[in-house]
């Protein structure tokens, strides 16, 4: 069973100036456990399309499924309980100013039925998975970004929720505490079995911690997939603009183009890009290719990351020889499942 399942999903806000389509016909399928990264420039509806999985936005056509229910068609009681279930944390953080970081956490568990020790210990416990016992009595002003967000965090999970809903929660933090958060979410994932979706405008913070990933433009989803597929082989151009935020390859294709000496190649010489994932690469490729064919191969550029626990590499390389042992050199090493593209 889906975790979570959008189907055909459409909102439209009428203005009095016009009709905007902030998500337009979008279907997902976001899986138990999952840390499923919805990524897109400003204004792609990112924001409207995480609202209408707990229905903060109703949408204007399509289905909304959650934990095996339609939310659509609950009645207010029962989608308040189904609600409970999916927590939710912003960008800013939404705590109350005038409430200790304990008060805050212990919000959501007003009407719960737990008596106040209940409560009480809840929120130790709470404080003790976001790594801030010594600030229960501090309140929001006295706290670092980082700190807020950790409460916000503590609080959407006073419910025990299975989701968790993450809408920019690093865009106004610090890249070193953006790290620290994304690692707490990383964990709570595993330690509490908890679903996460996560919207952002950073290909980084897909990178660091999602392992899928969809891709929108325009209200649309243009592409989605496992990040390492994803990675690995882009389709669209906005993927590709993302992904190359993210690494320095493309100052590869920028040298090309400007003609750089560093790139110029002999005539019996070809550039390539291989990009290989661990989970296909069986063979030690480059050794094979010289013992294999008579070539001689020199390395531009290469790095790996690791991404969802899982090696992907991207090598540039300059391949000197015939053109026969050449050819069947590119050959032999897309047959290893490594992704080859000639550069020049
Ligand atoms: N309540 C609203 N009324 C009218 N238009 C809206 C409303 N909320 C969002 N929109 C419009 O819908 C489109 C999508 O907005 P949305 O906030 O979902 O995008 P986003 O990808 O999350 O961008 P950002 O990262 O800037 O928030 C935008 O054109 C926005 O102006």
């Amino acid at each position: 069973m889906n975790k979570i399942e959008l189907k055909n999903i459409t909102k439209i806000f009428k203005t009095k100036e016009q009709d905007v389509h902030a998500v337009k016909d979008v279907s997902l399928h976001v899986e138990e456990r999952d840390i499923f990264g919805v990524i897109g420039f400003s204004g792609a509806g990112k924001s409207t399309l995480i609202r209408c999985i707990n229905l903060l936005e109703r949408p204007t056509n399509g289905e909304v499924w959650v934990n095996g229910k339609n939310l659509l068609e609950l009645k207010p009681k029962e989608l308040r309980e189904e609600r409970k279930k999916i927590g939710m944390i912003f960008q800013h953080f939404n705590l109350m100013r005038s409430r200790t970081v304990a008060q805050n956490i212990a919000f959501p568990l007003k009407g719960s039925g737990l008596s106040k020790t209940e409560i009480q210990a809840k929120v130790k416990e709470l404080l003790n998975l976001v790594e801030l016992t010594d600030k229960e009595h501090a309140y929001p002003s006295q706290l670092s970004g980082g700190q807020k967000q950790r409460v916000a965090i503590a609080r959407a999970l006073a419910n025990d929720p299975t989701i968790l809903l993450c809408d920019e929660a690093t865009s106004a933090l610090d890249p070193q505490t953006t790290q620290s958060i994304l690692a707490l979410l990383k964990d709570l994932n595993e330690k509490l079995k908890i679903t996460i979706v996560i919207i952002t405008h950073e290909m980084a913070v897909v990178k660091a911690i999602c392992n899928k990933v969809a891709i929108m433009e325009n209200g649309h989803v243009v592409e989605e997939g496992g990040i390492i597929d994803i990675f690995a082989n882009p389709k669209s151009e906005v993927t590709k603009n993302f992904i190359n935020t993210t690494t320095s390859i493309h100052q590869i294709y920028e040298m090309i183009e400007e003609g750089n000496p560093l790139v110029q190649l002999e005539s019996d010489e070809v550039m390539l890009r291989l990009v290989y994932s661990s989970s296909n690469t069986k063979e030690a490729l480059m050794a094979n290719l010289v013992k294999k064919f008579n070539v001689e191969f020199n390395i531009i550029f290469g790095n790996v990351e690791v991404l969802s626990n899982q090696p992907l590499g991207n090598l540039v390389i300059k391949v000197k020889g015939n053109k026969d042992d050449v050819n069947a050199s590119i050959n032999y090493v897309k047959e290893q499942g490594v992704k080859v593209e000639v550069l020049k």
